[in-house]
């Protein structure tokens, strides 16, 4: 998925919906630096994202676990370079904010579950590519070749004019809206071959599609399609 500038996620956790709750373990892989200087890394890392002007800026992955607000540990000095605390206006809940730098390579995994409330900072400058992946205990749920395969037909009848490349990718852009904040959508997603030119293409029936579906009464289709990938 390509994260243009001005790409965010707001606050959310990975199984939010009825239809997501095969969604047992979130997987994020991150595939390109970031080029802006990355205060924990080694000097190599410091040279490879300063020299990297196919970065980004900000784009930060930030989990917010709730805490106990009379559990004030300290922390060691290495936790505090990630970790802040906030808490809601009225003071009632507060959490331990851990923020992770994306990088090529880095790969982050955790339960799908509402304990792990996260999102993703505004991406500021560039483009940040990652890939996502979710995965399921339930075997039913779980995809096949065949379950691929039988889907096909489907996604063809549905996107007759397109080429094979620009036909998954109008399904998988909705797939991919439906969490945060409840289906507006503020992510152009795509593969990272097509970003660059498909970009302006793509945000627009990316929108067209999604309010389609949400006022027209496709979403049955549509959460058909979602159930399969995690
Ligand atoms: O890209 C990331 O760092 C996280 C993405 C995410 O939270 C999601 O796709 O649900
Ligand atoms: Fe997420």
């Amino acid at each position: 998925m390509a994260w243009h500038t001005g790409s965010f996620l707001k606050t959310h956790f990975d199984a939010n919906r009825d239809y997501l709750q095969d969604r047992h373990y979130s997987a994020v892989l991150y595939l390109n630096d970031p080029n802006d200087d990355d205060p924990d890394g080694d000097e190599f890392d410091k040279e490879r994202t300063s020299r990297n002007r196919n970065g980004f800026q900000g784009g930060d992955l930030v989990f917010s676990f709730p805490r106990n607000k009379s559990n004030d540990d300290e922390e060691s000095s290495q936790q505090q370079k990630t970790t802040t605390q906030s808490c809601s206006p009225s003071n009632v809940v507060c959490f331990t904010d851990v923020r992770i730098r994306p990088k090529a390579g880095r790969l982050v995994c955790f339960p799908s579950t509402e304990r792990y409330l996260h999102r993703v900072d505004e991406v500021t400058y560039g483009t940040r590519y990652t890939l996502t992946l979710w995965f399921t205990r339930n075997q039913t749920a779980m995809e096949t070749l065949d379950s691929l395969q039988q889907r096909l037909p489907w996604v063809i009848s549905n996107t007759t004019s397109l080429d094979d490349e620009t036909m998954w990718l109008e399904r998988i852009l909705p797939v991919s809206s439906q969490h945060g904040d409840g289906g507006t959508m503020e992510q152009p997603w795509e593969t990272p071959k097509q970003a660059e030119q498909l970009f302006q293409e793509t945000m627009v029936r990316a929108q067209l599609q999604w309010d389609d579906v949400t006022k027209s009464g496709h979403r049955h289709k549509l959460n058909h399609w979602m159930q399969p990938p995690m």
